[in-house]
């Protein structure tokens, strides 16, 4: 049976330990909360519907955050389906626990990827996680605050789908600990784009700032001339975007040569450098950096 001990989370304060980004902030004259210890933002990836890439955006967007040189954590709570530790390749990795909480295990010698997962506290990959309602949401909340980070620029939280109690839970706990903004993904399909459009009225509700919309799958590029063809619509997460009011932050399309990368702590920014697939990631990771997401106004 899987045991989650409560800790006394670590008592670091911003003003007592700011990281260096906090002391630029702070330099700048730009309040800022610290929901969690030695966290600067916290970027929740989210979407109404599974399986249109949640964890490989959030996976890719926090790689190519450390690349471009921040302090990054990930935090997967996808109770259902946590991925992030195969995506990885960090499936084997033991973490451990110390008076101030959970170890995450750093996916580099230099300790500028944290990464930390229920996948991590499971025996096998097939382990199911069997708690029930209460149980699920105790864990969701202590999984959020009983890791101990160390500082980070950036912790990315990878999101179970969208019509689940947990994600409920996990949106809720974004509020309750100040979440700076949630990435929303979407496919251009109506299918999926009606549930994210659920989920930015339900971001609006429960008080979650929406950075803006990532359209992923949108074409298919080519392996051999890397041509990017429609196979579906696209551009309806463009369309969503703009009539919610919120930004577009990028289109994906369906890049083969990501799944090149599953199972290694590369990212598409080393790796495909001159392709578009990486143009869009920086250009996500741009927007999500130089939009000082320390503004954000809280809804
Ligand atoms: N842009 C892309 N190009 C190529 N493959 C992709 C892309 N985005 C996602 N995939 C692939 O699609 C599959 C589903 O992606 P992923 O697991 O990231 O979705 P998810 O939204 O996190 O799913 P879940 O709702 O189950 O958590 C994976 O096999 C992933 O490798
Ligand atoms: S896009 Fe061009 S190279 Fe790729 S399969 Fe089609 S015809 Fe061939």
């Amino acid at each position: 049976m899987l045991r989650f001990r409560s800790f006394q989370i670590c008592k670091r304060t911003l003003a007592t330990h700011p990281t260096p980004k906090q002391q630029e902030l702070m330099a700048r004259g730009l309040p800022k909360r610290a929901p969690l210890p030695g966290v600067t933002d916290i970027v929740v990836v989210a979407s109404g519907k599974g399986g249109v890439g949640k964890s490989t955006i959030s996976t890719q967007l926090a790689l190519a955050l450390r690349e471009s040189g921040f302090k990054v954590g990930l935090l997967d709570i996808d109770l259902c389906g946590p991925s992030v530790p195969y995506l990885l390749g960090l499936e084997q990795s033991d973490v451990y626990q110390c008076d101030e909480g959970w170890v995450p295990i750093y996916a580099d010698e230099n300790k500028t990827l944290a990464v930390m997962s229920i996948a991590f506290l499971l025996k096998s990959r097939n382990d199911p996680v069997i708690w029930r309602g209460p149980k699920k949401t105790m864990m969701i909340r202590q999984f959020l605050t009983d890791v101990k980070w160390d500082e980070l620029d950036y912790l990315i939280i990878d999101t179970p789908p969208g019509t689940s109690d947990e994600h409920i839970t996990v949106m809720e706990c974004m509020r309750d600990v100040k979440c700076d903004g949630a990435v929303m993904v979407t496919t251009p399909q109506g299918v999926a784009l009606d549930d994210v459009r659920k989920e930015l009225t339900f971001c609006r509700k429960t008080g979650v700032h929406v950075l803006g919309i990532v359209e992923n799958m949108s074409g298919f590029v080519c392996p051999h001339c890397s041509n990017c063809t429609n196979i579906f619509s696209s551009d309806g997460g463009v369309e969503l975007a703009k009539r919610s009011g919120v930004p577009h932050l990028g289109t994906l399309p369906i890049d083969p040569r990501l799944n090149v990368l599953i199972g290694t702590t590369r990212s598409v920014l080393t790796e495909l450098p001159e392709s578009n697939t990486a143009q869009i990631f920086k250009s996500i990771v741009k927007q999500i950096t130089n939009g000082d997401i320390v503004n954000a106004v809280k809804d």
